[in-house]
């Protein structure tokens, strides 16, 4: 992963190379505490030593139990979906992928409808065991698959922690497990079993994501200005410092538009916490150009944009052609138009004092993936960091999943007595 901090300096709000050099002492300072935390397992830095602690035959050994399926269903939410979700939708492989992570009866449905129950592994995920979302859907596609006469029980693979509903369920059935390790926020385990099981389902290799997690390791270091990931961190946070409350992430690669998504719980939940943060806004390149680029360049200066690419990839030539004024994209290529399109928008966006830091990945591949992954985690620590803020935890999702509960019948909460208080000015 490489980090180019250029077009956000001298930009509003933006940085100096001084401002940089001050704010390198604390860096050094925060990579002393996370290097202190990952040694000593501690709760939350233990997700940045995964690509150590990780298991890869643990996952093998999990998975190989079945048959190669047609396709995996990965139910679950949060943490305990995108990390899989994010290596599934960026790497192709023959075996599909899905996943339910919300509780829409449409959507789950047509899913149902539409899914080979017989020949689909259901991987169900949750670090809770608990979470209702996960446990009502995995409920449905249990009794989806008793209806279509599947022994589920053939067909399922959790992945939790050491207690809650889920694990009862696994060891009440003596269902091949897998457990989310310990000290490991969800959003923190796309290089665990949480993230890596569909992945081995899927063909893809486990030890080459693990690798890339390495590699982002590896780089480390006391000084933003030899740790691409501590430069994004540092640099979003300085940013942020300065007015940019909102992150607009922009990978110019579909294969990379669920990465954006994993970003956003990432950033969102890490630090949005004692009335500090930055917004992650989810843009993809090309695309969003003809969307949402307008109020980047021309609206509040409040905003910093990620321009996110691969630097390799396959291309598509486009043909020539004789339509007037159109014989300039002849003879191109798509890749070609889009690395353009890339370089465009990160120059326009700096012609216009907007904020722009740009992220490059080799290519779209399982460590490029894994390096990416580690890179951001690893950026989100060192903001929390010098931030000061509870990376870690995520206390303000509880109140919403208690009121829900209390709405369900799920227990005395004061929470949904608020939800029945509700002020109304309804205009029909
Ligand atoms: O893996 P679990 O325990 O089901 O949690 C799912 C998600 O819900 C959260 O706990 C927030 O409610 C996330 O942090 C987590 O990724």
């Amino acid at each position: 992963m490489r980090v180019d901090l250029g077009n956000a300096l001298e930009t509003t709000p933006g940085l100096t190379t001084e401002t940089l050099d001050r704010l390198d002492d604390r860096v050094a300072a925060a990579h002393e505490r996370i290097a202190g935390g990952m040694a000593d397992d501690e709760f939350g830095y233990a997700a940045l030593t995964l690509p150590e602690t990780a298991d890869p035959d643990a996952i093998d050994a999990a998975v190989d139990g079945f048959d190669r399926p047609e396709a995996v269903l990965t139910v679950g939410i949060g943490g305990s979906a995108l990390g899989a979700a994010t290596l599934s939708n960026a790497l192709s492989s023959d075996v599909d992928a899905y996943v339910l992570d919300n509780v829409d009866p449409d959507d789950t449905r047509a899913l149902l409808a539409d899914l080979p129950l017989s020949e689909t592994v259901v991987n169900v995920v949750s670090k809770s065991g608990t979470t209702a979302e996960t446990l009502a859907n995995f409920l449905v596609v249990r009794e989806a698959m008793s209806d279509a006469g599947v022994d589920w029980t053939d067909r399922t693979l959790v992945t939790t922690g050491e207690g809650g509903n889920l694990r009862q369920l696994a060891d009440r059935h003596d269902l091949p497990s897998l457990p989310v390790p310990d000290g490991v926020p969800g959003r923190f385990s796309a290089l665990s079993t949480v993230g890596l099981a569909v992945a081995a389902l899927q063909g893809h290799d486990v030890e080459a994501v693990l690798a890339g997690g390495r590699d982002g390791m590896d780089a480390l270091a006391g000084s933003l200005y030899e740790s691409p990931a501590y430069a994004y961190g540092a640099a979003t946070y300085a940013l942020a410092e300065r007015g940019a409350l909102t992150n607009a992430v922009m990978p110019y690669a579909e294969s990379l538009e669920t990465f954006a998504e994993w970003f956003a719980q990432l950033w969102a939940e890490s630090l949005g916490k004692d009335g500090l943060g930055q917004t992650p806004a989810r843009a993809l390149g090309a695309t969003d150009q003809h969307s949402q680029l307008q109020l980047y360049r021309a609206g509040p200066p409040d905003k910093l944009v990620t321009l996110v690419r691969p630097t390799e990839r396959a291309d598509v030539s486009i043909p020539e052609t004789d339509l007037d004024g159109l014989a300039y994209l002849g003879g191109s290529s798509l890749g070609g138009l889009l690395d353009a399109e890339f370089e465009a928008t990160e120059a326009s966006l700096a012609a216009a004092g907007v904020p722009n830091v740009r992220v490059e990945v080799d290519r779209v591949d399982e460590r490029s993936l894994g390096e990416l992954l580690y890179g951001m985690e690893a950026a989100c620590v060192l903001y929390g960091e010098l931030a000061s803020v509870s990376t870690f935890t995520q206390p303000a999702v509880e109140w919403g999943k208690k009121a829900a509960r209390g709405l369900l019948g799920g227990g005395d909460f004061a929470e949904a007595e608020a939800v029945e208080q509700k002020r109304e000015l309804r205009i029909d």
